[in-house]
């Protein structure tokens, strides 16, 4: 099978900090991909990296078979590789449907004239539905709580029909109640085709919801295998312990 995504020794310091040190792994299609390490193993760095948030010192990215090393991210966006950040990237002070209309390209000016496509006027009535949404349409993103935002930041980037969305630690500071909800948001797109790739330190999330899982250390692969085996993985535990 050829991967979604492949990592090849991607490499980026930071000053003297290897922040991330030759990573190479892939990511299958139709997988729930999880990537663990502990605080400061680089993770975020390594979004950062693959979604062209940040220029790499070394090392290539390939997303369906393309090189896309040092793509802005919204070419990537537009190519169907979206993600969200650790603290939701939304717009504050836009409502929530308008968060949503942005995210379909739509510019501001077009989003005041209300000069939007019937199909993406659809699309998003079909979200806000989806995601139970319907009755906080109006209010601003401002408004809502932290996993509301969280969500809402999830629903914007499917604007874009993704076919990867990389998501960064999506429970991190989300209620119990919330963390079901998007793990069953999570699971719906899965069965509907899209592919994940998770930065999550919420390890009974990561053992119910990924497979395979990828373990990070000193900004490098340490361990890829199923979620049964990661616990027991020697290396593993020496990262987390050690840490
Ligand atoms: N912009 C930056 N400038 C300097 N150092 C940085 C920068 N970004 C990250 N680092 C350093 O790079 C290393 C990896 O950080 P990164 O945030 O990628 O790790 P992480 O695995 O996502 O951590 P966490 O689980 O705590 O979110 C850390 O030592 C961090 O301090």
């Amino acid at each position: 099978m050829t991967a979604l995504l492949e990592v090849d020794g991607l490499a980026k310091s930071f000053g003297s900090v290897h922040a991330v040190d030759s990573a190479s792994f892939e990511v299958q299609p139709n997988t729930i991909t999880a990537l663990i390490g502990p605080n400061g193993s680089g993770k975020t760095t390594l979004f950062n990296l693959i979604t062209g948030y940040l220029p790499p010192d070394q090392g290539q990215v390939r997303f369906q078979g393309r090189d896309i090393t040092g793509s802005s991210s919204g070419r990537l966006y537009r190519r169907g590789l979206s993600r969200t950040f650790q603290q939701a990237r939304i717009f504050p002070q836009l409502t929530v449907q308008e968060n949503l209309t942005v995210a379909a390209g739509y510019s501001w000016q077009q989003l005041f004239g209300r000069r939007m496509s019937r199909a993406d006027r659809e699309r998003v009535g079909s979200l806000l539905e989806e995601f139970r949404m319907g009755h906080v349409a109006d209010l601003f993103a401002s408004e809502l709580s932290y996993g509301q935002r969280k969500l809402l930041e999830f629903a914007a980037v499917l604007m874009s029909s993704p076919s990867l969305i990389l998501l960064d630690e999506p429970t991190a500071g989300v209620n119990p109640v919330m963390i079901e909800t998007m793990e069953h948001h999570i699971r719906e797109r899965h069965a509907a085709g899209i592919t994940f790739l998770i930065v999550e330190h919420d390890m009974n999330f990561v053992m119910r919801l990924c497979d395979p899982v990828i373990v990070l250390d000193q900004g490098r692969e340490i361990f890829v295998g199923p979620p049964s085996q990661v616990q027991t993985n020697p290396l593993v535990l020496d990262a987390y312990l050690g840490s």
